[in-house]
């Protein structure tokens, strides 16, 4: 069991006002909070080993590499990758898929087949459809049912030998579904398909092994996990890894540069050109370690009550409906109120001190599946509580009162 007021002291913002009202922070799912441990981390770097890595002989630069480098590996072993040079450094999840369907420009030909599920980000589609424009390529939609489920029948009905890749994301960021990935990871391999899986919304709440799990790329942002802003990770088997063409040039991503010919780095270094994030890729190793040191075990079970005593208080409203009612789900409920657009719900409850988010949460096809503009949706991380709910379902009464 967590201690709730330990970990609420960990996270210094959560003891802010906002509209001088305590701050309850219900958007997880657009970023974490972060806590003191991981804000000091950033400036323990600057004030102590800054420096540009692997290239420096002097002390800073080696210090600065170590840590950076220990930080990859810590990542490995948290993502339980085989190899450390698997684990690249992005700025996050839209620049980590961007990496992986630039790489497939140069193997779709005309009457391949991308297959794309109905709840994904738009950063999990849009890439791909330029990837289809530019190659020829045809995308594919796995469809969802009314509870926002994918549908299984018509996923494997769709698998053949013309698909190439399949994406997908573990758990959906405007529903909270968790989808059944090993599943459709093995599918996908009987077809010779290779598989992407969106795990942005899922590292909050459990720790992937991709080993395990056997899909071949993985792929997440930092500032969803206690990390900082322009940080993430895209995991890669070396084998596809090696099979893609970089993804940007530049220094650090060459072995040999002549104006005749130039030769590539190995793995990592082939895919991360540039000056990288050196502090963001150090303290998101800090902050993997902070979410270790409060347990998924423990985090899953604080967020599994907040899920439940959520949904039972917010279906105490008088024409509220939550849209994303899988078996399978994550702390996140999105809902609406009959005759009320969530906008004005969400703009409201500010004025409390309660941050939701509203909108469409860039997944504008969800929203196109269940004919409305959008949800007003209350992400839960670990750190937020029972009495935080209680909270919100007043302010929410209050402004369906004004409103109405
Ligand atoms: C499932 C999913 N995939 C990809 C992304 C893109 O991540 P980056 O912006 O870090 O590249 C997000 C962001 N989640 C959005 C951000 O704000 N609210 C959300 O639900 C997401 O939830």
């Amino acid at each position: 069991m967590l201690d709730i007021n330990k970990i609420r002291a960990d996270f210094p913002i959560l003891s802010q006002k906002v509209n001088g009202k305590p701050l309850v922070y219900f958007d997880n799912g657009a970023t974490s909070q972060k806590p003191q441990v991981v804000i000091d981390a950033i400036s323990k770097y600057y004030q102590e080993i800054n420096a540009n890595i692997h290239r420096g002989v002097h002390t800073l630069s080696q210090l600065a590499t170590d840590a950076y480098e220990a930080s990859r590996g810590k990542i490995q072993n948290h993502i339980n990758a085989k190899f450390a040079y698997e684990v690249l450094f992005t700025s996050g999840t839209t620049h980590g898929i961007n990496l992986v369907t630039n790489g497939f420009a140069s193997i779709l030909r005309p009457g391949d087949e991308v297959l794309v599920s109905a709840m994904e980000h738009h950063s999990n589609i849009v890439p791909w459809q330029m990837l289809c424009e530019k190659t020829g390529a045809t995308l594919r939609v796995i469809p969802m049912n009314e509870d926002g489920e994918l549908i299984m029948s018509e996923y494997d009905k769709l698998l053949s030998d013309k698909t190439k890749v399949v994406t997908v994301n573990h758990i959906s960021n405007a529903l909270g579904t968790v989808n059944p990935i090993k599943y459709m990871i093995d599918k996908a391999h009987e077809v010779g398909a290779a598989i992407l899986i969106d795990g942005a919304q899922a590292v909050p709440h459990l720790k992937p092994d991709v080993q395990e799990l056997d899909c071949d790329f993985y792929v997440f942002s930092g500032h969803k996990i206690c990390g900082p802003t322009g940080t993430g990770i895209l995991y890669g088997k070396e084998a596809w890894l090696n099979k893609l063409p970089p993804y940007q040039g530049g220094g650090e991503m060459i072995k040999e540069v002549t104006f005749e010919k130039t030769t590539y780095a190995e793995l990592p270094h082939k895919f991360e050109a540039g000056t990288p994030n050196i502090a963001g890729g150090i303290v998101l190793g800090t902050a993997v370690d902070y979410m270790n040191e409060v347990g998924f075990d423990n985090i899953q079970q604080q967020e599994k009550e907040l899920l439940e005593y959520g949904t039972k208080r917010l279906l105490e409203i008088e024409g509220l409906k939550i849209f994303g009612t899988a078996k399978e789900k994550t702390s996140v409920i999105s809902f609406n109120i009959e005759g009320i657009h969530p906008y004005d719900i969400g703009t409201i409850i500010d004025k409390l001190g309660i941050a939701v988010r509203t909108g469409h949460h860039c997944a504008q096809p969800i929203m196109d599946f269940f004919k409305i503009p959008g949800t007003i949706r209350a992400s839960f991380a670990f750190y937020n509580t029972k009495e935080e709910i209680d909270v919100m379902v007043e302010a929410i009464k209050k402004a369906q009162l004004m409103l109405s």
